[in-house]
């Protein structure tokens, strides 16, 4: 794991981009459009959330979204499968779901256990439900100039909510993106670029990233690395999205462990204009993203405007 300079005194100048707020801000106007669907129309959005196995970090992150259903009236549903069930059980539940009029939308948590094909799994969720926007075709219309998906994918759509929210400028800048998986990096470029942003991808492979980042006015890094983006990665004045959510260990916790990003924190503040923080930055409002898809699919699906 990098080192993050501890001995930096100089004073930060970056803005926070406080993803927590928002967040909250928008499960408030998430909970008012619930209650005046209900009452014009007498329809409740439900979310139907599908956990296999017993990973800790997803049956909190299950329990969290669960949560956050109840806090702005959403109604959810939980499967809750062993570890050892087949694949053909998950599929049984999908498409009991997929039947059931009162879920509007389908959340299958990643990752499965290693003897499922998650490809199948999650190609059976019905695209008008997929409100994590993980089914290929969805992935597909994302990428294609002139189509809308049906949903975009919660945790690039709260990235580019924040930039929006805190008037941060993306046409015409230039946007890199590290990171290139299914969930985040290559939704979230393929958002930037329908934003007109000159978008460049940095991966595993790719050789002296820093160079390429350091080019960046946006960088929003989706990698799993902690601290891996350091100072001399980030133009002066650059903003800066912090998917990374890593755990390091930390005697001072009452866990024996707290949440870091991918960047940095401390030297990002001192050179980036702008950034998120981990905990507090995208988690956050990768969920209200959650919500509002949903409350979106249930206005498609029930016709209400
Ligand atoms: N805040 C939130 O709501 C969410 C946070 N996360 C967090 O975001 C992070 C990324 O998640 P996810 O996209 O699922 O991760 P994946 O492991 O699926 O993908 C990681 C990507 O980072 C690339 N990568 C790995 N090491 C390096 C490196 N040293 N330099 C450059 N690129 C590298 C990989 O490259 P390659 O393709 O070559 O292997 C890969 O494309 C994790 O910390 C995860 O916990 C994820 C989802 C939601
Ligand atoms: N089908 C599926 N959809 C997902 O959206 C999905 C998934 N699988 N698998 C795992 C990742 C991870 N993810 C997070 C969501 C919220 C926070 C979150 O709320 N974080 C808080 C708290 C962090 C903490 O302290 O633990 C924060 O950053 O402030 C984090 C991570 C969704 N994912
Ligand atoms: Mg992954």
């Amino acid at each position: 794991m990098a080192f993050c300079a501890a001995s930096l005194t100089a004073e930060a100048c970056a803005k926070v981009i406080d993803g927590k707020a928002v967040a909250n801000r928008i499960r408030d106007e998430i909970r008012a459009e619930v209650s005046r669907m209900k009452e014009a129309i007498g329809v409740t959005p439900g979310l139907a959330v599908i956990l296999v196995g017993d990973r800790k970090d997803s049956a909190t992150y299950v329990c969290n979204k669960k949560k956050a259903c109840d806090s702005v009236g959403i109604i959810s549903l939980e499967a809750n499968l062993s570890e050892d069930s087949t694949e053909q059980e998950v599929l049984n539940y999908i498409s009991d779901f997929n039947n059931d009029p009162s879920v509007h939308g389908i959340l299958v948590q990643l990752p499965l256990p290693k003897h499922m094909n998650e490809q199948n799994i999650l190609n059976a969720v019905r695209i008008e439900k997929d409100v994590n926007g993980f089914h290929p075709l969805n992935i597909g219309c994302l990428a294609m100039r002139g189509r809308e998906p049906m949903f975009v994918p919660c945790t690039p759509k709260g990235c580019i909510e924040l930039l929006h929210r805190y008037g941060i400028p993306i046409k015409g800048k230039k946007a890199v993106v590290i990171g290139r998986s299914n969930i985040v990096g290559i939704p979230v470029a393929l958002l930037l670029q329908r934003e007109d942003a000159t978008v460049s991808i940095v991966h595993s492979r790719t050789i002296n990233p820093e160079k390429i980042t350091r080019q960046a006015d946006i960088i929003i890094s989706a990698v799993g690395q902690p601290n891996m983006v350091r100072e001399n990665w980030i133009k002066p004045g650059a903003v800066i999205i912090d998917v990374g959510i890593n755990p390091v260990e930390d005697s001072n916790s009452p866990r024996g462990y707290r949440m870091v990003g991918d960047v940095c924190y401390e030297e990002a503040s001192i050179v980036a204009s702008a950034v998120t923080p981990v905990p507090g930055g995208v988690g956050p409002m990768t969920i209200a993203m959650l919500l509002k898809n949903t409350l979106i699919s249930a206005k498609r699906i029930h016709n209400f405007e």
